[in-house]
């Protein structure tokens, strides 16, 4: 039977990426969707940029909306500091399970909660069923015109701290509208944008990186 994208970067990963080295998985899917197989991973190229931002937030609480495989996921967890956590949520009940090996074939699982279900489910839930006070750094990848409610969502829900950030895929492409022209003229956030290209292509788009001021 037919193997899915989702199932050919996992096995991209099993054959070429070191159990337990991180960079390896990261490397090893780039590798595969530059050759064989565009993938929406966030890639190498704004991968770069998400580095400096996580680097820079050096945060103890990350929020994911959207793993997919878990590209993302496993570059993030990569740079955290030792106690620190990230919890990601994937609707899709088949990327979720591909993601989990990547995961685990990266040695990250300590580090990483994967939780199925939609943002919009899932983010009331986040303080009561996962003990979360705050997040340091939100990682926005999921449907694009969820980026804006999703937002306001953990606004009201207090899951931003007071200088949190938040950093936006796809900003031009696919493309967030509603969401840019939010972050970019609301005083409660002080916003800058990074142009890149689409992974692994000449399209431009970028990351949207918003401070929350409180
Ligand atoms: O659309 C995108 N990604 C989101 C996405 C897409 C499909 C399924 C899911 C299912 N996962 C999901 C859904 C809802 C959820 N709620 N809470 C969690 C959660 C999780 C998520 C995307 C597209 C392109 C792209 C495609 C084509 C093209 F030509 C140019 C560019 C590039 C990207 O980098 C992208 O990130
Ligand atoms: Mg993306």
């Amino acid at each position: 039977t037919q193997s899915t994208r989702p199932q050919r970067i996992l096995g991209a990963v099993q054959q070429n990426a070191t159990r337990g080295d991180p960079r390896s998985v990261v490397r090893a899917i780039d590798q595969y969707c530059r050759s064989q197989e565009w993938a929406m991973n966030v890639g190498d190229e704004k991968g770069c940029i998400l580095d400096s931002v996580v680097s820079e937030v050096n945060p103890s609480t990350v929020l994911e909306l959207g793993t997919y495989c878990g590209y993302s996921t496993v570059r993030i967890a990569s740079l955290l500091p030792p106690h620190a956590k990230l919890i990601t949520l994937e609707f899709n009940p088949k990327f979720a399970v591909i993601a989990r090996q990547v995961i685990a074939w990266a040695g990250l699982e300590d580090k990483i909660q994967l939780v199925e279900g939609s943002s919009g489910d899932l983010i009331p839930k986040l303080k009561e069923q996962f003990g979360v006070k705050a997040f340091d750094l939100v990682f926005l990848d999921h449907w694009k015109d969820r980026y804006l409610p999703d937002t306001k969502l953990i606004e009201e829900c207090g899951l931003l701290r007071k200088g949190g950030v938040l950093l936006a895929d796809n900003v031009i492409c696919p493309g967030a509208p509603e969401y840019l022209e939010f972050v970019r003229s609301s005083p409660r956030y002080e916003s800058q944008y990074f142009k890149s290209h689409l992974e692994y292509t000449k399209v431009e788009d970028g990351l949207e990186k918003s401070v929350f001021l409180g």
